[in-house]
């Protein structure tokens, strides 16, 4: 292995969803590779001992300081080497980045989806996210009917893209589902052209929701998924487990969101965003 060179990277979360941060001016050739070295969970790379190894994605964050508000453009480049659309949390870490290097409570974030605008009050970080759309060609599905409460693979789902697709399943109790076991057949039905998110859902008993997602390009669970967690919400309205405009409680494993999506515009996701520490990253390797 001959290792030249290396760049300093950021360890973020967002409720448990992991990222390394690096800055896009610096150089990495090839991003895929890098974050298909480094997100490994086995073999990546860790902040130290008492942190957990590999992460659920790279984000490149390019700084534009000079609007105002300042903007960020964020790439999300994920373990498998895809490039994510859009990503919640990654878009919630993307303001809290670019906000420690200006003076700003304000980030436009730069997406491949579109233009994101966040409002962050000490770590915690509104994104607006757009409004989820159920039109099959924007899922996209490989159909032309709206999928709201279909039988795919053994799970009653509700199709919707939040910047990115979800298949939306309401369940008794999310922690009985064996989600490594069902998710894979549903990610990869041939109802869904681009693939798909799989997010179970149950009520929490309080007006809100738990919330499991397994990630298209981690491809296993994640400890939080916010266009996930906006998924359930607008589920949820399309069924009519929830109405009206309040924010709606919804908990993956990693912490707590609260999602809003009113009935017209843009859906709103909240949560604290936590830089975890810095460090250096080869970006000249050869892949294991
Ligand atoms: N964790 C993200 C979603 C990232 C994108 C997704 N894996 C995909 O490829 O569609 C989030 O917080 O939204």
């Amino acid at each position: 292995m001959s290792v030249l060179n290396t760049v300093p990277f950021e360890k973020f979360h967002g409720t448990g969803n992991d990222f390394f941060v690096v800055d896009a001016e610096d150089p990495v050739p090839d991003r895929p590779a890098f974050a298909r070295t480094h997100c490994d969970r086995q073999g990546g790379i860790a902040l130290d001992d008492s942190n957990r190894r590999g992460a659920d994605g790279v984000l490149f964050l390019a700084l534009e300081s000079r609007y105002d508000p300042p903007r960020v453009v964020m790439t999300l480049v994920q373990p498998d080497g895809s490039v994510a659309a859009m990503c919640g949390n990654g878009a919630r870490v993307a303001a809290a980045w670019a906000a420690e290097r200006t003076d700003s409570d304000e980030i436009m974030i730069d997406t491949p989806a579109g233009t994101r605008r966040a409002s962050l009050d000490d770590d915690y970080v509104t994104v607006e996210m757009g409004a989820p759309s159920f039109d099959p060609r924007d899922v996209p599905l490989e159909s032309d009917e709206e999928l709201v409460e279909a039988a795919v693979e053994g799970l009653t789902i509700t199709a919707v893209n939040t910047g990115v697709p979800h298949a939306v399943a309401f369940v008794d109790d999310v922690d009985d589902v064996d989600l490594e076991a069902v998710a894979p057949s549903i990610r990869h039905a041939p109802l869904f052209p681009e693939g798909t998110n799989v997010t179970l859902a149950s009520p929490d008993g309080d007006g809100g929701f738990r919330q499991r997602t397994f990630e298209r390009g981690v491809e296993g669970e994640t400890q939080s998924c916010g266009t996930g967690a906006v998924a359930v919400v607008a589920a949820a309205k399309r069924l009519g487990h929830v109405s009206g405009d309040d924010p709606v409680r919804v908990s993956p494993p990693g912490g707590t969101l609260s999602v809003t999506v009113p009935d017209e515009g843009s859906a709103l996701l909240g949560g604290p965003a936590v830089h975890e520490g810095d460090g250096e990253a080869d970006i000249v390797f050869r892949e294991r």
